[in-house]
């Protein structure tokens, strides 16, 4: 790596890295204000806190820190103190809400920082990575986001496989051990060779062996390449090979010093004898602050620290934790006092005396950062002097401003990357033949006429003396006529006989038949006294000549259909037999005619539901998709990684975007393949139009998706709620009742559901065959497409508001 001078500004050249002009013009390789040159981090005045109101906590209280480049710097601090929070606002992932920090010369998440991005590596504590990649696809994947030579990812895979005791890179990251995978993710965060390590916890789970390799390769990276290393550890003795070693306490750095000096100036044996010692002073500075009076500053109303407020009662799982910890502060510093070291006495009770001025000494030789420092800091050419030239000359305040949409033009090479990792994920068959699938499930349950429905027939014309035999004559002649009608009967109906009408209503009851259908001893007779007499029958006559018919209503389909076939047989039964009279056969049918303006007569349910199936399968297709790659994404971390990287939050989205349409794609062909083709479901419109629509609907689905996957923190709640929208969503859209059939009040509703619209449109293209020119058509489309921007806008102002709350 060499580094050449442009214009007052560094730019560093890494001979493995594919630079684009994006980069140059951004300066993300590079770009470090000279007069901070000689420090990689400085922190001034850092504050932070979580949640708000009653749930208000600070993390950070003013912290301080100061780190020269090319030095390892061991972050030191018990469980709960602060330090991931002050990792993730180095490397841009977080923004303070006061306080000044300057990383390579810059703020983290402005775009000439370079951080996030390529300057800096950086492993997080959670794993943050893909279970479904290989060892070698999650280098490849971030070596496209660095832009990285292929050469060089394979060259570095092999030689941090050898380091880091790796195994074969074509094993499943999530087939690993817990302490494999940490070394793969440790791997990732090493293997670009950024100038800026960031480590939190990199050697937990990891046996003591590699643990001295691992430290020997950061001591490398520091001393032969001038890179800086940031590592949190719990294991404190290992950190004496850290040229510096922060000690944090309750969101602030109480020491920042070499281990030698640490040990020297407190003649203690250990560094862990000396935290403890200095956390118990800590401890009782802060009591005796408390006592006085002057501990908080609440000008911007109480807030608690957050371990404080977190865990009060937490027992300690240390000798060095319990010092870290606020609540046992009062241990007796001579529990720890090395013999050289004079002990602190303590008080009758046990508890040391209160010196104010004793103990302020103390705490101001021992940190730092002491207020004398800062003042020191104000003079020019101070680090102060040069965060303020490096921020514009601002004065430290509030900032709020978020940078996770940054104004920047996406990279091809980044977004490659993400979108080539989306189809890895999203390449199983399945994906696209769901739809499909589901289609043809729909069509093959739904929408059919019931067979094999039994009816019982008590027919008191046959006589049982002559047996059961229904016999029926086809010409003009009154003879059996009720055997003549149930020869129209459609097959649908299984015609079981019964002796009696009490035997077939019991046989009702029982749910043997669906219904009986009576005929009376004289139904020939009194029908033929029916025919002839017409309008001068009378009523006794007319009621017998009728054929009864009780029915078990319980289910509506059912029952509206053997209606409906009973009544069709009637009415080609007279048909029949006004023909075989020489009678117009027409006259027999009512005096009502139904002609079809659209569709025909007897439009299968199937086609009025195929629209309306065809846009919510794809719709919700697109809502658990989307909503369950994104939650994953962030659940498993990969997402805050890749940002770290120096992904833009636009690049993530398009990525999933492209990767989404395509799948969207071939499901939508499938579905209406399936739909036309196999299931002959006519389109008497614009193919085109139907499919257009469809597809803006798909992009609803996955709006709909993205602001589920921004509400939503892990798979389970998102997976709740996609899944709950599913039923209401379907149902109030009319994808299986007209909307024409709910209440009145209720019918606005349905017409504010994003679905709606769109199905009207396609119904309307499909069975009427209208083009977009009709208000029912391109209402579907204007709506879809502000029903994707309200979608979208809600998923910004949430992302934004929960990032600032975080
Ligand atoms: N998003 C958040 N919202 C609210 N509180 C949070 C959030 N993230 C962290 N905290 C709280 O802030 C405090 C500091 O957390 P942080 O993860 O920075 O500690 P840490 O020093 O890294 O701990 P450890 O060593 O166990 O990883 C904890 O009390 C934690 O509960």
């Amino acid at each position: 790596m060499k580094e050449d001078n442009v214009g007052g500004s560094e730019v560093i050249v890494e001979p493995h890295r594919l630079t684009t002009s994006d980069e140059m013009n951004n300066g993300s390789t590079g770009g470090s204000s000279s007069s901070a040159s000689a420090r990689a981090v400085v922190v001034r005045n850092a504050t932070k806190v979580y949640g708000s109101g009653k749930n208000r906590c600070a993390v950070l209280e003013g912290l301080n820190m100061t780190i020269k480049k090319g030095d390892i710097y061991g972050l030191l601090g018990a469980s709960g103190c602060g330090k991931t929070t002050l990792l993730s606002c180095l490397v841009g992932r977080r923004s303070l809400n006061s306080g000044e920090i300057l990383v390579l010369g810059n703020e983290p998440g402005t775009p000439e920082s370079g951080v996030p991005g390529p300057r800096v590596g950086y492993m997080p504590q959670e794993l943050a990575l893909f279970g479904d990649f290989t060892i070698k696809e999650t280098l490849q994947y971030f070596g496209r986001i660095y832009n990285l030579r292929a050469a060089f990812v394979d060259s570095q895979l092999e030689f941090l496989t050898k380091l880091l005791d790796l195994p074969a890179s074509d094993r499943y990251v999530k087939t690993l051990s817990g302490g494999q995978q940490r070394r793969v993710s440790f791997a990732v965060a090493l293997f670009h060779e950024p100038e800026l390590l960031i480590l939190d916890e990199p050697t937990v789970g990891v046996d003591p062996l590699l643990r001295h390799s691992i430290w020997n390769h950061l001591i490398r990276q520091s001393v032969d390449h001038g890179r800086t290393v940031i590592v949190t550890t719990h294991y404190i003795e290992e950190a004496r090979q850290a040229n510096t070693i922060g000690m944090m306490r309750s969101g602030r750095l109480l020491v920042e010093e070499s281990p030698e000096n640490l040990l020297n100036s407190y003649r203690l044996p250990s560094l862990e004898a000396v935290f403890l010692k200095i956390c118990i002073r800590d401890g009782v500075k802060k009591r005796v602050e408390q006592r006085i009076g002057v501990a908080a500053d609440t000008s911007t109303g109480p807030v608690v620290t957050c371990q404080t407020a977190a865990r009060p009662q937490q027992p300690s799982v240390d000798h060095v934790n319990m010092a870290f910890d606020d609540s046992i502060s009062q241990i007796s510093v001579s529990e720890v006092e090395h013999p050289q070291f004079p002990a602190t006495p303590t008080n009758s009770s046990g508890e040391p005396p209160v010196n104010v001025e004793l103990i302020s000494s103390t705490i101001s030789n021992t940190t730092h950062l002491s207020e004398a420092d800062m003042t020191r800091s104000q003079q020019p050419g101070s680090v102060a002097a040069a965060m303020a030239s490096a921020s514009g000359g601002r004065t430290t305040g509030r900032k709020s401003r978020s940078h996770t949409f940054r104004v920047a033009l996406p990279s091809s090479h980044r977004l490659g990357a993400l979108i080539r990792k989306n189809f890895l994920l999203t390449i199983f068959v399945l994906l696209y033949f769901l739809p499909a699938f589901q289609a043809t499930v729909f069509n093959v349950t739904l929408g059919h006429e019931p067979t094999g429905l039994k009816m019982a027939i008590v027919n008191e014309e046959i006589n049982p003396i002559q047996g059961r035999i229904c016999n029926y004559s086809t010409d003009c002649s009154y003879s059996m006529l009720s055997c003549r009608y149930l020869r129209y009967i459609k097959d649908n109906i299984v015609q079981v006989p019964y002796e009696s009408v009490p035997d077939a209503l019991e046989a009702g009851k029982k749910g043997h038949v669906w219904g009986v259908i009576h005929f009376g001893r004289n139904f020939t007779e009194e029908f033929e006294v029916r025919q002839t007499e017409g309008d001068a029958a009378n009523l006794e006559n007319i009621m017998r000549s009728r054929i009864s018919i009780n029915m078990d209503s319980s289910n509506q389909q059912i029952d509206v259909y053997v209606e409906k076939w009973l009544l069709e047989a009637y009415g080609n039964f007279f048909k029949d037999f006004m023909k075989a009279c020489m009678f117009e056969p027409e006259a027999g049918y009512l005096p009502v005619v139904v002609h079809p303006v659209y569709g025909q007569k007897d439009t299968p349910y199937t086609e009025f539901m195929a629209p309306g199936l065809i846009i919510s399968i794809v719709y919700f297709m697109a809502v658990s998709l989307t909503a369950g790659v994104f939650v994953s994404e962030r659940q498993q971390g990969l997402l805050d990684r890749s940002l770290v990287a120096g992904v833009q939050m636009t690049e993530v989205l398009i990525g999933h975007l492209v990767n989404q349409c395509t799948v969207m794609m071939g499901q939508t062909a499938l579905v209406f393949m399936c739909m036309l083709l196999l299931f002959n479901i006519p389109c008497h419109g614009n193919l085109v139009l139907a499919i257009f629509i469809t597809l803006l609907q798909g992009l609803v689905g996955m709006c709909f998706g993205l602001l589920i996957a921004t509400l939503c923190d892990n798979e389970n709640s998102a997976l709740l709620l996609s899944q709950a929208s599913f039923l209401p969503f379907t149902v109030i859209s009319g994808v299986c009742w007209p909307i024409e059939g709910m209440p009145f009040y209720f019918r606005s509703i349905a017409y504010s559901m994003p679905l709606t619209y769109a199905i009207e449109s396609l119904r309307s293209i499909f069975s009427r065959g209208w083009g977009i020119e009709r208000l029912d058509v391109y209402a579907g489309i204007l709506i879809s497409i502000a029903w994707i921007v309200a979608l979208l806008t809600m998923c910004l102002i949430i992302i934004r508001v929960r990032k600032y709350a975080s």
